[in-house]
């Protein structure tokens, strides 16, 4: 009897769900495919304007409360920030909200809530994943919410006068805050089990405040159907 560390099982949904999305970014000429390794990461220049920044940003700041971590072990400088939902069928919120999915081409409903977050000097979100641990206590929660996470869409609400750039220390890959700019990555490998290289950290804001929207698809459906 052999007793090891179980192997994450790979998934055809998944690795279907990642080639499909990664092969629309690809042909999207808005999108540019970062140079990394390991790691299936675009960007667009300018996905918000302004003014919808701006929407996103009063809402935040009206909104935000301390950030909360899901983990059976928190820690409490892990995760310093200000965060709040962002009602999707706000009619400031909706649009963006569709225009994302429609970006990665998923379905809103795999959509979690949107989330805003707000950095001030001094916060941050250390080095973590986004896909969550089956050995981890919530994992039959997670399951019965959609299942596992698999793409990330970030969009970056202000330029940040120093700090508060997103680092991906394993893939090599780090980026400044940029007013409308949307970060979008697979959380899993091509084969569907979770990247490990996706590894990612929101670093300290040293001066300014950052504002940012993120967006988690799940495998599944997150929104209850009623
Ligand atoms: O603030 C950042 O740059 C990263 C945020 C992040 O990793 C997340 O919201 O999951
Ligand atoms: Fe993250």
């Amino acid at each position: 009897m052999f007793f090891r560390k179980k192997a994450a099982a790979p998934s055809p949904a998944r690795r279907d769900t990642g080639r499909a999305v990664a092969t629309r970014l690809a042909a999207n000429p808005q999108m540019t495919a970062a140079e990394v390794s390991g790691v299936e990461l675009f960007y667009h220049l300018d996905f918000l304007d302004a003014a919808q920044c701006d929407t996103l940003i009063a809402m935040i700041d009206a909104d935000r409360r301390p950030s909360s971590l899901l983990s059976d072990r928190p820690e409490s400088d892990f995760r310093t920030s200000e965060s709040c939902d962002m009602n999707r069928y706000a009619p400031e919120v909706q649009p963006i909200d569709e225009s994302i999915a429609d970006l990665l081409g998923l379905p809103h409903e795999k959509g979690e809530t949107m989330q805003g977050q707000r950095y001030a000097p001094g916060q941050h979100f250390r080095a973590h994943h986004d896909y969550f641990h089956d050995t981890e206590s919530y994992w039959p929660q997670i399951q019965a919410s959609g299942g596992q996470r698999t793409w990330t869409a970030m969009i970056y609400l202000n330029d940040v006068a120093e700090g508060g750039e997103t680092w991906f220390p394993q893939a090599g890959f780090k980026i400044a805050p940029r007013r409308g700019l949307l970060l979008a990555w697979n959380n899993m490998n091509p084969d569907g089990t979770p990247n490990t290289l996706t590894l990612h950290e929101g670093m300290d804001v040293v001066e300014g405040t950052k504002y940012i929207v993120t967006k988690w698809f799940r495998e599944g459906s997150w929104l209850k159907r009623g």
